[in-house]
């Protein structure tokens, strides 16, 4: 195997690691989604998404990283929403 095919196999089990956290953070979703569903609480919660951001850019060891890390927690939690949403719909 050359190089990049050795890089990407790792990126490959990566993947796999990242989809798995996912479905298990996406289920999470779903009950809160159904926890908001029954006492009428909207899908935005401003406060809670700047204080995980925040945690995001505090916990990243390496800072190279910080502002796709940042990215990257804003485009799962666009997702989160745009389940939500889906759910909510469903239920009407
Ligand atoms: C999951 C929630 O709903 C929304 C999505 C969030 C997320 O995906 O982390 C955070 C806050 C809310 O804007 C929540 O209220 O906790």
């Amino acid at each position: 195997m050359n190089e990049l095919e050795n890089l990407r196999c790792r990126i490959d089990a990566i993947d796999k690691e990242l989809i798995a956290v996912f479905e298990k953070r996406m289920a999470t979703v779903h009950d809160i989604a159904k926890y908001k569903i029954a006492n009428n609480l909207p899908i935005l919660n401003q406060g809670r998404e700047e204080a995980i951001i925040s945690k995001v850019s505090e916990s990243i060891k390496n800072k190279e990283y910080t502002d796709s890390a940042i990215d990257f927690i804003k485009d799962i939690m666009k997702i989160s929403k745009k389940y939500q949403e889906k759910l909510i719909l469903e239920q009407k």
